[in-house]
């Protein structure tokens, strides 16, 4: 097949909005089906934790930035409502054509930004200090980057919305704090069902939400395999058993080491060949990338395999 009949990861357009900016809203990737079943999934974990006395709720929330508003981590042990946007067909290839094909999903994460006045979290960039100093490279795969599905109208300013510093990611966050000249902020406006893609590094907050709607989303973070995963360190096999063979793979449990997690050199040196071939799938495999992907691997393989003939180690 050649290259023009392959099927883009990221059209052209989106790769140039990614470089310049430092983040990708994806129009109606969710069905109102999926938008309602979704919202009520995180309405039932908002009621759930809310009746959780709070030594147990520790475990599972995170920083939302504020007292009054939930952050569900490791929130797909909770729901499998969750389970089709680890690789949701309208996201995906485009998460592929950013990061390649070894990727893991680190995160899931359900978000209920309640009515307040006042800006809902500071401005920040993800992973803190170790991480505020790695900084993108507009050629290089993307190390971390999150999506955010959005299960609420964000349609005006002030709703809750994801604010951004277009262009930041490529700028080292002040460590006192971005002053004035920080640059001009963008509130993100989105429908239910739209999705935001970005990375670690892009300066952003959460606006006030004087809507009077409460915001709901949901976040998948995703990492190169060689990472930590952030919520977990082993899934639960309930949770596990109900996936398909590449939301296995996203979840860390790789071929060889299934359900042992005791392989860990596996997360630095994938087995070859089963990667590739799952992440890409029936959808993607026909890509320019996929091709590129399973020709590195080859060349590895070969070169590894003349070291082993000549004696040296692998390493
Ligand atoms: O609630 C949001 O819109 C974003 C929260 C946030 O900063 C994050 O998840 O990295
Ligand atoms: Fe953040």
């Amino acid at each position: 097949m050649s290259g023009k009949d392959s099927p883009a990861l990221l059209t052209q357009e989106e790769r140039v909005h990614w470089d310049s900016n430092g983040y990708l809203q994806i129009k109606s990737v969710l069905t109102d089906a999926e938008v309602m079943e979704l919202r009520e999934a995180v309405d039932g974990l908002s009621s759930h934790f809310s009746r959780l006395p709070i030594s147990e709720r520790r475990r599972y929330l995170g920083l939302s930035g504020n007292q009054r508003d939930l952050m569900v981590k490791q929130a797909i042990s909770f729901t499998p409502a969750i389970d089709r946007l680890l690789d949701h067909p309208g996201v995906f290839g485009r998460l592929l054509g950013l990061m390649g094909p070894y990727l893991q999903v680190v995160g899931t994460e359900a978000f209920v930004r309640y009515p307040h006045p006042g800006a809902l979290l500071r401005l920040h960039t993800d992973g803190g200090p170790g991480f505020r100093r790695f900084l993108p490279h507009a050629d290089e795969p993307v190390l971390q980057l999150k999506v955010q599905f959005f299960l609420t109208d964000v349609a005006g300013p002030d709703s809750g919305n994801m604010v951004v510093v277009p262009g930041s990611h490529r700028r080292r966050f002040p460590d006192g704090g971005p002053d004035a000249a920080a640059g001009p902020r963008r509130q993100i406006l989105a429908a239910a069902g739209d999705a935001l893609v970005f990375p670690w590094s892009l300066w952003h907050a959460v606006a006030p939400n004087l809507s009077g709607q409460i915001r709901r989303s949901v976040i998948i973070r995703y990492a190169q395999l060689w990472c930590r995963p952030q919520d977990y360190a082993r899934l639960d096999d309930e949770t596990l058993s109900r996936m398909s063979p590449r939301r296995r793979l996203l979840l860390g449990v790789l071929p060889g080491n299934d359900g042992q997690y005791d392989d860990l050199y596996r997360y630095y040196l994938p087995p070859s060949g089963e990667h590739v071939r799952v992440m890409y799938g029936a959808e993607w495999s026909d890509s320019v990338e996929a091709a590129e992907y399973a020709a590195t691997e080859a060349a590895v393989r070969s070169g590894y395999s003349a070291k082993t003939r000549g004696g040296s180690g692998l390493r």
